[in-house]
């Protein structure tokens, strides 16, 4: 795991951006496609909104998500709505858009469909993007989830509904072995409070820091982009 450490948000989003492009350009140049799964909240909109001016094959490049809550995009909680909003404009609106909320009642019934998705797709994917909560959640992986222990699970699936892990909705998460295969896993995070949960995380595998189990697994290739 690699640490890089930013006095502002704006050198930390610049720098995860600028990591990101080449991450995918370095995939696209042996592959025909790269598929980046990015986390929702409020940290990664100003990554997004430089991340979508690069100069890449965008048209070969498909975006889905590591999370989300189980709401229609019409919902403020949508990551799919941000998403749209924030990354899949200018250069990067070619780009091919994945969601995970769709028609099903709940996100459990949504399993079976995502799963198949993603399998098709083929893992590893070339970039995970995650953010981390102040209770060391990372994508939905909750410390106080019903389904931690399945998410975590080396034989988990790509993608696991999470019921009941935090209120007001449920949550779809990909799982432990799928953001971790990645080609390469960037966090990102801010202020002393996260700094906190983070050197705790980094001491050892713990379902109090669900993130910890990114963190502490040596053949993850993890870079944290952390701003003070
Ligand atoms: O609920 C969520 O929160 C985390 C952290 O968001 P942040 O704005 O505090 O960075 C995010 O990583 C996750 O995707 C989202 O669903």
């Amino acid at each position: 795991m690699k640490l890089h450490v930013f006095n502002q948000i704006s050198e930390q989003s610049s720098a995860i951006a600028k990591a990101i492009a080449q991450q995918l350009s370095a995939t696209l140049a042996n592959q025909d496609s790269a598929v980046i799964a990015v986390s929702g909240g409020k940290s990664p909109v100003p990554v997004f909104e430089q991340l979508r001016e690069m100069e890449l094959p965008w048209d070969r490049v498909i975006v889905t998500l590591v999370d989300e809550r189980w709401v229609p995009e019409s919902d403020s909680g949508s990551n799919a709505a941000l998403v749209r909003t924030h990354l899949l404009q200018g250069q990067a609106a070619s780009a091919t858009f994945i969601p995970m909320f769709g028609s099903e009642a709940s996100a459990s019934d949504a399993e079976s469909r995502l799963n198949a998705t993603f399998t098709h797709l083929g893992l590893p994917f070339s970039v995970v993007v995650l953010g981390m909560g102040d209770d060391g959640h990372t994508a939905s992986l909750f410390p106080a989830s019903p389904a931690l222990d399945a998410g975590l699970a080396n034989d988990a699936p790509i993608c696991l509904a999470q019921v009941g892990a935090v209120a007001p909705t449920d949550r779809m998460s990909l799982t432990l072995p799928a953001i971790n295969q990645a080609g390469k896993v960037f966090l990102q995070f801010a202020g002393s409070a996260k700094k906190a949960v983070f050197d705790k995380a980094c001491e050892a595998p713990s379902k109090t820091w669900p993130v910890s189990f990114v963190l502490c697994d040596t053949a993850a290739d993890v870079e944290v982009f952390y701003a003070e």
